[in-house]
């Protein structure tokens, strides 16, 4: 059994190394000209048993963090056929915990950025991408027994509705100035991660479409949840209240997943009131004119998890 930590006297060690912000682009190419596009950046954690460089200066057991980062490119090139950043985390989790002796558990973490295909002229481009703000993330923990954990998650989703949300009832006391309102601006970035079920490599989902449809659905059915019906929307009495809604559809439409976490910052737009001592109406706040801010903004953010296998 290898060695991550030590106790020594009264203190405990717990160590791990790797590689942060390993950035790669990859292109794969279709027979029929089409090319598809990705942009990867990956984070790497090993624990593996190199207490002996902590406390004699003996290397031998250490995966040179340059070593991790090379092993990304290689595992890159290797990919033949273009494959979900999930799968790719899996396969580079994969090669450490079983190419490496003393390493125990990997953690691969990825950020892909919104690479999106352009239309010209009404038709999709081949070769041709823009960039967009949204994040698909993963986090992936590889055991050497096989033992495996994958996170998928959104990341700088941002929403906005105009009007259905408000927020009353809240504690008033001395320090408050928020007034009690049932219309205003609702502005968010999401952030969102979601827990597979499946905990070891045999489960894998097998089609080549899983991690790409369920990301797809999640994002749906998280936006769709936040707004409501295109004609009416759906009101929102707080933020907390349209997050935990928002879980909630998740969970309930994906059995295979067993959490969803969500952060979601409430994105302040100030209602602007001008005016001076000669002109005591110069613009007159009616849900029409606001002040952009990014900060501070609330911070609101919960977990839910399946305690019984389904809901
Ligand atoms: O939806 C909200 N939740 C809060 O907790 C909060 N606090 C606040 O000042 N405005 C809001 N809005």
């Amino acid at each position: 059994m290898a060695e991550e930590g030590a106790i020594i006297g009264r203190v405990k060690l717990e160590q791990r190394h790797g590689k942060e912000r390993v950035r790669v682009g990859r292109v794969w190419k279709d027979s029929d000209g089409t090319h598809h596009f990705v942009e990867w950046n990956v984070g790497i954690r090993l624990l593996s048993d190199c207490l002996p460089a902590y406390f004699t200066g003996d290397n031998s057991n250490i995966v040179a963090t340059d070593t991790m980062k090379n092993t990304v490119y290689v595992k890159a090139k290797e990919c033949s056929e273009r494959i979900p950043v999930e799968i790719f985390a899996i396969k580079l989790a994969k090669h450490f915990t079983t190419f490496y002796q003393p390493v125990t558990t990997a953690i691969v973490n990825i950020v892909e950025k919104q690479w999106e295909r352009v239309s010209v002229d009404g038709l999709l481009h081949k070769h041709g991408f823009q960039f967009g703000s949204e994040e698909h993330t993963t986090e992936v923990v590889v055991k050497k027994c096989g033992a495996l954990q994958v996170t998928s998650g959104i990341g700088k989703l941002r929403l906005l509705k105009t009007t259905q949300s408000g927020f009353e009832g809240f504690i008033r006391d001395k320090y408050t100035i928020l007034p009690e309102t049932q219309e205003r601006l609702l502005g968010t970035e999401v952030t969102a991660s979601w827990r597979y079920a499946f905990k070891s490599l045999q489960n894998i989902p097998v089609q080549p479409l899983y991690f790409f449809d369920s990301h797809m659905g999640v994002k749906k059915v998280l936006v769709d949840t936040f707004f409501g019906p295109p004609k009416m929307g759906v009101y929102s009495p707080s933020v907390q209240y349209t997050l935990f809604e928002m879980a909630k559809a998740v969970l309930q439409r994906f059995c295979d997943l067993s959490s969803v976490d969500l952060k979601m910052p409430n994105i302040h737009f100030l209602p602007v009131n001008l005016s001076s001592k000669d002109n005591p109406v110069i613009v007159k706040f009616e849900d029409d004119v606001y002040l952009p801010t990014d900060e501070p903004h609330g911070a609101i953010e919960a977990s839910l998890s399946r305690i019984h296998s389904k809901m």
